[in-house]
C-alpha cells in the first residue's frame, strides 16, 4: 500500500447575502446567495490505496466515518467512476462543525477534486459539480472553485468579483442543524403553492441580508448576543444557516482591534477573503 500522504485544503466560506426566494415540492429552499471564500481552511491528507479501500483514519468526534462527507464523497467518486482504487483520508479539523461555514461540503469537495486526479478519474469540473450536489447543495461552490453568486438550491453559480476585505468572526459556541433552521422558516414565513407548485416567500424577508438570520436568533439567543457585541463597529451578518456571525473590515489591523475588543467575551477569529478557493487551478 502506498503510504505517501498529499495534503489539500479545503477553505471556508460567508454567506455574504443569503435569500430565500421559493421552496421546492421536494422541501428544498430556493435561494440566492453570494458566496466568499476565506482564509481559514480544514487540511484533507489522501493516500491512494490499491485495494479498494477508503478509510478515514481519524474519525471525527460525533461523526461515524461512515457519514463522514469526505468518506460519502470518495464513496461516491469510486461508484461513478468505477475506479478500482481506495485511499486512506486524514482530516486536520480548523473549521467549526455547524458554524455555517460550510467544511464539511468543502471537505467533501476538497476529497471530489483531489481524488479526480489521484485515481486519475478524469471528470470534468461540471461533472464534479453535479456530483457534489448529491452531498450537499453547498458542495458544489467548493468546486467551481471562485467567489460566486448562487441560485437554485446553491448549484447555479456565477463568478463575482470580491474586493479584498477582512472579517471578525464570532462563534457563538452552538452546532446549528440546517434542516430545522430551513424547517422553522418555512413555517412561519411561507405562502401557499403557486401554479408550478412552488411555495413563495413573504416579501417581508427580502429586505433581510440574511433571510434566516431572525428565525436563528430567535432559537439561539447566543446568536443573537454575538450580533448585538458586533453591531456596536458596525452591520454584521450570519453566515449561512448560523451560527456564526460576521463583520466585514477594511484593514486586518481594524478587524484585529475589533475582535480584541470582543473576545473577552466571545470565542472567535480574524481571516481574509480570499480571491479565490487555494485549489483553483491546482488540481
Ligand atoms: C444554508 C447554507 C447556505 O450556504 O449553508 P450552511 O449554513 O449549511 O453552511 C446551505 O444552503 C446549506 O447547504 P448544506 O449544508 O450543504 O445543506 P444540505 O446538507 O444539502 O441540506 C441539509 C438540509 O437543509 C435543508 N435545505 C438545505 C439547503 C436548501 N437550499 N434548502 C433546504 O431546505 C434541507 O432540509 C436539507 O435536508
Ligand atoms: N468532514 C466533515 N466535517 C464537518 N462536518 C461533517 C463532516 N462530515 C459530516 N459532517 C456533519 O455535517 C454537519 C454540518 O457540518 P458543517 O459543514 O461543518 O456545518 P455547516 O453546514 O453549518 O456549514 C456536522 O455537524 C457533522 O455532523
Amino acid at each position: 500500500m502506498n503510504e505517501n500522504y498529499l495534503a489539500f485544503a479545503a477553505p471556508a466560506k460567508l454567506n455574504l447575502s443569503l435569500h430565500i426566494v421559493g421552496k421546492r415540492a421536494d422541501g428544498y429552499h430556493l435561494l440566492d446567495t453570494v458566496f466568499r471564500f476565506i482564509d481559514l481552511a480544514d487540511t484533507i491528507e489522501l493516500a491512494v490505496r490499491d485495494d479498494g479501500e477508503i478509510v478515514l483514519v481519524n474519525p471525527l468526534p460525533g461523526v461515524p466515518a461512515e457519514s463522514d462527507l469526505t468518506v460519502r464523497a470518495a464513496r461516491l467518486l469510486q461508484q461513478y467512476s468505477g475506479s478500482t482504487l481506495g485511499v486512506n483520508i486524514r482530516v486536520s479539523k480548523r473549521i467549526p462543525m455547524g458554524g455555517g461555514l460550510g467544511g464539511g461540503s468543502s471537505d467533501a469537495a476538497t476529497v471530489l477534486l483531489a481524488l479526480n486526479r489521484l485515481w486519475q478519474t478524469v471528470l470534468t469540473r461540471a461533472q464534479l459539480m453535479v456530483l457534489g450536489l448529491q452531498l450537499g447543495a453547498d458542495v458544489p461552490v467548493f468546486i467551481f472553485g471562485r467567489n460566486a453568486r448562487a441560485t437554485g438550491i446553491g448549484e447555479e453559480l456565477s463568478e463575482i468579483k470580491a474586493l479584498p476585505a477582512w472579517y471578525v468572526v464570532l462563534h457563538p459556541g452552538v452546532n446549528v442543524p440546517t434542516a430545522e433552521v430551513f424547517k422553522t422558516f418555512s413555517q412561519k414565513v411561507l405562502t401557499g403553492q403557486d401554479e408550478v407548485g412552488i411555495m413563495r416567500i413573504l416579501k417581508t424577508t427580502q429586505q433581510q441580508r440574511n433571510a434566516l438570520q431572525q428565525v436563528v436568533c430567535e432559537m439561539y439567543p447566543a446568536v443573537s448576543e454575538a450580533v448585538s457585541e458586533l453591531s456596536k463597529y458596525g452591520s454584521p451578518l450570519m453566515t449561512g444557516s448560523g451560527s456564526c456571525v460576521f463583520l466585514e473590515c477594511q484593514s486586518e489591523s481594524q478587524a484585529n482591534r475589533i475582535y480584541t475588543a470582543v473576545s473577552a467575551r466571545f470565542n472567535g477569529f480574524v481571516t481574509r477573503g480570499l480571491s479565490q478557493h487555494p485549489l483553483y487551478d491546482k488540481v
